[in-house]
């Protein structure tokens, strides 16, 4: 089971010093949809060259342009690109033509995916390699967590290996980790805790 630390809200320089301090608990790190937004390429190609033990992952949520939006992410280094599951099956089959050339992986977010069995079962016929079940940040503040979407993945997943988000913390990793996914990932809990590393560690110790 990895641990996937996803860095949202940082700046480059800011984002390459926190990275550093939580590292070694660490499998994935996550640069970030906002911080995608901000930095481009930029933040994931820096990523992949300070931190080259570690895997890059590019949360770029691609809705259009499968095979040259996920390329751009391979292209500078990162392991896995995602994109959104009520995408076109189309720009799915594109993107995941992109993983297998550059021979790197390709996680399905599927954050307000309304029918979630009978996409998975779409996923699964496509071959994507990850299905990610996600309670995006609007969700949570209205009180979501991602536990049963969890669930209903766990359920239904033959192949795909599965990732869970969603306001996951210390203080909840349990049940996740009852399910065993094959990642989870951390953003805020890790980066707005007083103390960062402990939480890191909490999290990843939870999960051995
Ligand atoms: O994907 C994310 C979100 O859509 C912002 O881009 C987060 O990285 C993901 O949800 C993990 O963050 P937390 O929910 O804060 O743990």
């Amino acid at each position: 089971m990895k641990l996937q630390l996803a860095l949202d809200e940082m700046n480059l320089v800011d984002a390459l010093r926190f990275a550093d301090k939580v590292a070694e608990h660490v499998d994935i790190i996550e640069v970030g949809t906002p911080f995608v937004m901000d930095e481009g390429m930029r933040g994931v190609r820096e990523f992949h060259r300070f931190f080259p033990d570690k895997e890059i992952l590019a949360d770029l949520k691609i809705m259009d342009g499968g095979y040259l939006e996920a390329s751009y992410a391979y292209e500078a280094g990162a392991a896995y690109a995602t994109i959104l599951g009520v995408s076109d099956n189309l720009t799915i089959e594109g993107a995941l033509k992109a993983a297998r050339d550059y021979d790197r992986k390709l996680v399905v977010d599927m954050i307000c995916v309304e029918n979630l069995p009978a996409r998975i079962a779409k996923m699964e016929e496509i071959g994507v390699d990850i299905l990610a079940v996600h309670t995006g940040a609007d969700q949570q503040a209205a009180g979501r967590e991602p536990i049963q979407d969890l669930q209903v993945m766990t359920e239904h997943a033959k192949k795909a290996q599965i990732a869970v988000a969603g306001g996951i913390n210390s203080k909840t990793i349990d049940k996740y980790v009852a399910l065993k996914p094959e990642i989870i990932i951390v953003g805020s809990a890790i980066g707005h805790a007083d103390d960062p590393v402990a939480e890191a560690k909490a999290i990843k110790d939870a999960m051995l």
